[in-house]
């Protein structure tokens, strides 16, 4: 008999559609558990959270459309002084890829500022349809960050820890790949660095690293979602770093197989500068011993790998810059 092949590894798919997710009752903490087993095991989840629907994310996807096909000079616009913040398009290495970033995007002021700068002349309804899918998604953000802080039993640290996070949107888009009719990477491996990300997609394209333990480090899975509306989840090395390894990150990519353009929005929870981060006591000891990074003030990690000469994922920066 030949060898065996494994089954595909079942993802994780947690349902936070319900409006009965309330701390304290069981059905809240058995999502818990759920959230913090995928996060702990996998490092993301397909979250099934239907308060965007079908209508809002063609509309969300139709704006975007309309930002991408501006001039490259009114997106340049977009400037920022820290990396990943702003306008990123055009690489030597990346040519379909694009993005732009709303940095402390829960704040309306903010979001008119970057809809001002993209159309002088003004677009309401881009603000407004920002506005209201950062609501969404950072309500669904938080109830994630409380659910993994209570299953870990720190749950007391959730408002300070919320507190020092900041929300940055960023927008996507790839263009479809010219002539070949083989899959191209839109967006190579990486892990995100930040705390926990959410993203919502167009169309498919999102791979994952699934480690099967058995010794080849694994290979990359599609990202499929099983239901329309769900969204993904990834939890990024800051929050690793901070729950002392509980926690994992995982490297995740974007193949372009379609011909049309792939668009994505995702809203990356990041730490506050001047804040430096570091596990709490609480959860040194029992599974982890000891502590696994040094304290690191996290836009000093980010600008030490931007841009980044070697390739490595931020998780094997944050391993060669601060595991003890
Ligand atoms: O476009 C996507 O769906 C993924 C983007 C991503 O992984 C990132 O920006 O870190
Ligand atoms: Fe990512």
């Amino acid at each position: 008999m030949g060898p065996e092949t494994a089954p595909p590894p079942k993802l994780p798919c947690i349902d936070l559609s319900s409006d009965e997710l309330i701390p304290g009752t069981q059905l809240w903490d058995r999502t818990a558990a759920e959230v913090l087993h995928a996060s702990a095991k996998f490092g993301f989840f397909e979250a099934v959270y239907p308060a965007i629907d079908a209508f809002e994310r063609r509309v969300l996807f139709a704006m975007l459309a309309e930002l991408f096909a501006l001039p490259l000079e009114t997106k340049w616009r977009n400037t920022h002084d820290r990396p990943y913040h702003g306008f990123i398009g055009r690489l030597p290495n990346n040519p379909l890829y694009e993005s732009l970033g709303v940095d402390l995007a829960d704040d309306a002021e903010e979001v008119d500022r970057f809809t001002g700068l993209m159309w002088p002349q003004g677009n309401p309804s881009f603000s407004e349809t920002i506005n209201t899918f950062i609501k969404k998604l950072m309500k669904m953000e938080r109830m994630v960050i409380r659910m993994i802080l209570e299953g870990l039993g720190v749950g007391n640290h959730f408002e300070s820890l919320n507190g020092t996070l900041n929300p940055l949107l960023r927008v996507m888009e790839y263009k479809p790949p010219a002539s070949s009719p083989d899959a191209v990477i839109g967006l190579k491996p990486h892990t995100d660095m930040n705390f926990i990300t959410v993203l919502c997609e167009n169309s498919g394209g999102l791979e994952v690293l699934i480690d099967d333990g058995g010794g080849s480090g694994g290979a990359f899975a599609p990202l499929v979602a099983t239901m329309p509306g769900s969204l993904f989840v990834f939890i990024g090395d800051a929050f690793m770093a901070w729950s002392n390894g509980r926690l994992r990150s995982v490297p995740h990519q974007v193949v372009l197989r379609e011909d049309k353009p792939r668009l994505s929005a995702g809203l990356f929870m990041v730490p506050e500068g001047g804040w430096m981060i570091e596990a709490p006591e609480e959860l040194i000891g029992n599974e982890n011993p000891r502590r696994l990074y040094r304290p690191f003030e996290y836009f000093d990690i980010l600008s030490r790998c931007y841009p980044n000469p070697t390739n490595m994922s931020g998780q094997q920066v944050f391993n060669e810059l601060l595991r003890l």
